[in-house]
């Protein structure tokens, strides 16, 4: 099967900083791909460089297996983009500004009336059909941004972060949208909310100083990274905390972090080990809960942030 999104040792540069640095990364139909980074890490960067917007300074970008040409843009009609904040005119109705977007981009259909119809029950604003854009709510504006990039029937969607500025029930929405899609496309999605990307990405890509420094379905970066789980500790006695800390090492465990009340430790012991240890020195052990890994933890220790 054709990939629908690869990218092959991509560079880019602006004057003497590297941005982007070697990113080699294939998205297959039907799949979710989540990208992660801090601010300036270079997303969007690489979503333009998908769109023929910036030349990169190597590497090959391939969308439907056709070579992106930068300024050239052919590689488009295959892909829909939705901007962080779509703009609009607030004049308009959601079924005007469609049919603008369909004239000046010259889309062609049977049925123009039926294609925008269609749309705009898929997104969840048929209702509000005759409703002014400037009286919609923000995620009500980000799910007709949504319709508007899925004018073309892309094959690759491509969202930057496009819950950044919508309250819980408007982010649900639109990520329940995203995932509604992927029967019939391959999403990127750029944002800062890692619990959105738990949510409905099946693979994710972690930016960092220009680099992948984690790539991957979802569940199997979590589970590399589970080979050191974290625990919290906690003793019914305030003697063993110090007893305890000056013993560790010793154990094979490491401190993370420590209080009057509790321990955060990591190790590649099991909690049972763990536990046979601490009992056989006769620790007054009150609790020991291995803490789930999350795309949060892991975010913040490749990020380093
Ligand atoms: N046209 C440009 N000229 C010079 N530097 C640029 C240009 N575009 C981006 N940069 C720099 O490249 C780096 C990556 O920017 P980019 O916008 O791709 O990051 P990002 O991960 O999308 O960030 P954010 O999450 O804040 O949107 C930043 O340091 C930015 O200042």
């Amino acid at each position: 099967m054709t990939n629908i999104l690869e990218i092959n040792h991509l560079e880019k540069a602006f004057g003497p900083k590297k941005v982007i640095e070697g990113v080699n990364l294939t998205l297959k139909k039907g799949k979710i791909y989540g990208l992660i980074g801090q601010n300036g890490a270079g997303k969007t960067t690489v979503m333009n460089m998908i769109l023929g917007q910036l030349l990169p300074d190597e590497g090959q970008i391939f969308v439907n297996g056709e070579r992106v040409i930068a300024g050239g843009e052919t590689t488009n009609r295959y892909i829909g983009y939705c901007p962080d904040v779509p703009n609009f005119y607030g004049y308009m109705t959601a079924k005007e500004y469609l049919q603008f977007c369909a004239s000046i981009t010259s889309f062609k259909t049977d049925n123009l009336e039926l294609t925008i119809q269609g749309l705009l029950e898929r997104v969840g604003l048929a209702q509000t059909e005759k409703v002014k854009i400037s009286t919609y709510s923000r995620g009500m504006k980000q799910r007709l941004g949504i319709a508007q990039a899925l004018l073309n029937q892309p094959l690759l969607l491509i969202c930057d972060e496009p819950t950044s500025a919508l309250d819980p029930r408007g982010r649900k929405e639109v990520m329940d949208l995203l995932a509604s899609l992927k029967e019939e496309m391959s999403v990127i999605l750029s944002t800062h909310i890692l619990s959105d990307i738990e949510r409905v990405c099946d693979h994710i890509g972690i930016l960092a100083n220009g680099k992948l420094v984690r790539e991957g379905r979802l569940q199997d970066v979590l589970a590399e990274h589970q080979t050191q789980a974290h625990y919290t500790l906690k003793f019914s006695e305030a003697w063993a905390y110090e007893a305890y800390l000056k013993e560790m090492t010793a154990t094979g465990v490491q401190l993370v972090s420590h209080d009057q009340e509790q321990l955060m430790i990591t190790t590649a012991e099991s909690q049972a080990a763990i536990l046979d240890k601490l009992s056989q020195h006769h620790y007054p052990i009150e609790s020991l809960v291995k803490e789930q890994q999350t795309l949060e933890k892991l975010f913040l220790e490749e990020t380093n942030a």
